[in-house]
């Protein structure tokens, strides 16, 4: 009896240990691991996305974009101005509801000029000109700004970096793990369409090159993923000036996006740039609808020494985008930069109005670069927001705000994949020098790590 329940024991032993090593094998082979395979998971997380170069500006008025489209007949001249001729404007059904009150207008009392030399004359219409009254700031070279820009995308690339890595550095991949590739790249917002082009291509690259170790899983899917970033338009920003007829013309640039995508701050650390670079420019306030948008972008052009053009009470956007591109040719700036009030892409009476302030600046000067502000926290939502803008103002480039605080920078594959403009600039923090060229080898390399 003793020596049957011996055999018993012995079998049930033999039975468990074969059940477990079975299983252990099974759970290996689900998840090849290549040499190394752990060091990638256990990347530190430093490092962050540096830009080989600065911001690249290229002049206006040149051909190599899209071909200059003939102006449109603005629907209310100039000269005849709603808001001093009583006639409706495009923006007139704009009593939708905004996210802030609406400016109540005072004149500003403008302080006698320090400096030497002649005041600028005001501009005559609705508009002022604003003198600084802060002192203009020192501006640090391009090189110092790009360094400080180290670590700022560390959560966009922990999420998808780290997990994409983790799942191609585990060698051969089973459906499962395939499915866990794609689902990531969808979790970062690169879209059903974009997922599928990558997951296809890094399925054939894997393949085909017989790839063995995570690091050359690595440079596989940074090409793939560079490659999907690559745009035939330029990612120069048309911000220098051009000549109109043997004539000086400043660049004309109108900044757009939704509310509080960041326009105003883009705009500031743009004309930043432009006069660390040595250009003279007129920034043009035409977010007329917020209180505080105006006294922001004043802020910012006398820290750089910028002019600043704004409206006065209830005064038509389209009508300060004119005086301040007026004021640039005056005074032969370089460049204008309009900063336009955010405006939800669903609200047609507003998205008229946006036409409207491009079609009434083009009355005297060729917009030169209509750049599309999107925050990348918002999302896949950011992609409708594109397209809409894009019909009504012919969006040229694309900067992408906050990407130091998402870890969704997956939209920058789908905005320039569907709407073929490219990302030239994006935002990397609140900070006056947060703004960095976009370029996608640095790009990828910052989200993979
Ligand atoms: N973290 C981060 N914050 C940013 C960035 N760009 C802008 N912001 C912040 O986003 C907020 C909104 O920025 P604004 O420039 O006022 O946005 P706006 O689009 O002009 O706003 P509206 O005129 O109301 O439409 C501010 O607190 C900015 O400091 C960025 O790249 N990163």
């Amino acid at each position: 009896m003793s020596s049957t329940w011996f055999w018993i024991v012995i079998v049930a032993v033999v039975v468990l240990v074969a059940v477990l090593v079975s299983g252990l094998l099974i759970a290996r082979r689900r998840r090849i691991s290549l040499e190394q395979a752990r060091k990638v998971e256990e990347k530190p997380k430093g490092g962050g996305y540096t830009a080989a170069g600065g911001i690249t500006f290229a002049p206006g008025g040149e051909a190599d974009a899209a071909p200059a489209a003939e102006p449109v007949p603005a629907e209310h001249p100039v000269e005849d101005r709603p808001e001093v001729d009583g006639q409706p404007a495009v923006g007139d059904d704009a009593a939708v509801p905004r996210d802030s009150d609406q400016r109540t207008m005072r004149d500003v009392k403008l302080p006698e000029p320090e400096s030497e030399g002649p005041a600028a004359a005001p501009v005559e219409g609705t508009v002022e000109p604003i003198e600084p009254v802060l002192p203009i700031e020192e501006i640090d070279p391009a090189t110092g700004r790009l360094e400080r820009l180290r670590g700022r995308l560390s959560k966009s690339r922990s999420m998808f970096g780290q997990s994409l890595l983790g799942l191609l550095g585990a060698g051969d991949l089973d459906e499962d793990s395939w499915q866990d590739v794609e689902d990531s790249l969808l979790i970062a917002d690169l879209g059903a369409a974009t997922t599928t082009q990558i997951v296809e291509r890094l399925r054939d690259e894997l393949s085909r090159r017989a790839v063995r170790t995570p690091a050359e899983a690595r440079e596989v899917l940074r090409e793939v993923l560079t490659a999907s970033l690559s745009t035939d338009g330029i990612r120069a920003v048309r911000a220098l000036p051009h000549e109109v007829d043997g004539q000086k013309q400043p660049a004309v640039v109108l900044v757009a996006g939704v509310n509080g995508t960041g326009k105003t701050t883009t705009t500031g650390k743009l004309a930043r740039v432009l006069v660390s670079q040595g250009s003279t420019v007129v920034l043009g306030a035409a977010d007329t609808f917020r209180a505080a948008a105006a006294d922001q972008l004043q802020t910012w052009g006398e820290r750089v020494g910028a002019s600043v053009v704004r409206g006065k009470e209830a005064a038509d956007p389209a009508a300060v985008a004119f005086d301040a591109v007026k004021r640039g040719i005056d005074e032969g700036a370089d460049a204008v930069l309009i900063d336009t009030a955010g405006r939800l892409h669903t609200k047609t009476g507003l998205m008229d109005e946006l036409g409207k302030v491009k079609r009434v600046v083009e009355k005297q000067a060729k917009v030169d670069e209509v750049l599309l502000v999107l925050d990348a926290t918002t999302g896949q939502n950011g992609l409708a927001q594109a397209r809409v803008f894009s019909e009504v103002i012919d969006v040229t480039g694309i900067v992408l705000t906050k990407l130091d605080g998402t870890a969704k920078g997956g939209i920058v594959f789908q905005v320039q994949k569907e709407l073929g403009v490219p990302v030239k600039l994006v935002g990397l923090g609140e900070g006056p020098d947060d703004l960095a060229p976009f370029e996608p080898g640095a790009f990828v390399d910052a989200l993979l790590g």
